[in-house]
């Protein structure tokens, strides 16, 4: 690896490992591990990966895709903190998975606002987030949800159109409920598809109703298209309708594979066929790779930040 003009080096954890030498690779930053140990009461001591003067680079870029995010979010608090005394004057979080988006709003009094909580709580440790499909319903804006400076929302959408139109050229294409119409318009266009997306009421973590749109599913190569998968309950329901409706086969693609419990089980019992999804999240239905769109939208904000830091002080 060339020395980097920016002055940057990309942190990852010991699980992480592949995905950062994508990433490291793709945005030609050198990667370094943050090493962990685990007392035998459960917390956690981390060493950043210093220079022989201990000191880190002036851009850090931390990498940590936030499904099972309890305790990473304690690891980034103690990362990004670190990181600042010990000289990075600039902190970008990579979260190709950003975590506790889905809860925006109070249902019932006293319910905590996740996404609020946890979106201030990053904002407070880094300078720019980058991440892919985060789950914005009834908020507009990545910015809204984490108000840094640089926050950068990607799509897996685009990605995912370009695998179905190779695996299945005249899909008709399926959002399970209304918060997909953005994905599956974004996919549709790509490639000529046709798409429609049908409505859905969740009454509990794996209780939802669905109603089919006025489509005429019968004999068609069906794709449901979701920004994710958790217990796979909207999609494996979406799939038994639209095989009760004649659709010839029903594969799924996801930008998260977050697949909880027996999602996976359920998705085949409801005779889904193929499952694709991104690696934002590491999983075996991977099939599309995001290093490249992530490379390409860290070199730009690192190039944008690195000039900054030339003319003037970084914030
Ligand atoms: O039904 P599961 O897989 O649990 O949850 C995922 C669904 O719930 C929504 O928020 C997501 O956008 C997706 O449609």
């Amino acid at each position: 690896m060339l020395a980097d003009p920016l002055q940057a080096c990309l942190l990852h954890f010991d699980d992480e490992t592949d995905a950062a030498g994508r990433l490291a690779q793709a945005a030609q930053l050198p990667a370094k591990m943050i090493e962990r140990h685990r007392f035998p009461d459960g917390e956690l001591k981390l060493r950043l990966p210093v220079d022989g003067a201990g000191r880190l680079p002036p851009q850090v870029v931390l990498l940590r895709s936030l499904h099972d995010p309890n305790e990473k979010l304690v690891e980034l608090l103690l990362a990004a903190r670190a990181a600042r005394t010990l000289g990075a004057r600039h902190i970008t979080l990579v979260a190709p998975y950003l975590a506790y988006m889905r809860q925006d709003i109070a249902f019932a009094p006293g319910e905590v606002v996740s996404q609020q909580v946890v979106g201030g709580f990053l904002a407070g440790l880094v300078d720019a987030v980058i991440t892919v499909d985060p789950h914005l319903h009834r908020v507009a804006t990545l910015q809204e949800a984490m108000a840094v400076p640089d926050a950068i929302a990607l799509s897996g959408a685009e990605p995912l159109s370009d695998l179905i139109a190779r695996r299945r050229p005249h899909a008709l294409l399926v959002g399970p409920d209304g918060e997909s119409a953005q994905w599956i318009a974004q996919a549709a266009v790509r490639h000529g598809f046709d798409h429609a997306v049908c409505t859905k009421v969740r009454h509990g973590d794996r209780d939802v109703t669905i109603e089919l749109p006025p489509i005429a599913a019968a004999g068609r190569a069906v794709v449901l298209l979701d920004d994710m998968a958790s217990t796979g309950r909207t999609l494996a329901l979406a799939t038994r309708l639209l095989r009760a409706a004649g659709a010839a086969s029903v594969d799924v693609a996801v930008t998260h594979a977050l697949f909880a419990g027996d999602a996976l089980q359920a998705l085949n019992d409801a005779g889904v066929g193929e499952v694709w999804s991104t690696d934002c999240i590491p999983h075996a239905s991977n099939a599309v790779a995001m290093a490249e769109p992530l490379a390409q939208a860290l070199r730009s904000l690192l190039q944008r930040r690195g000039g900054l830091r030339q003319s003037a002080p970084l914030p």
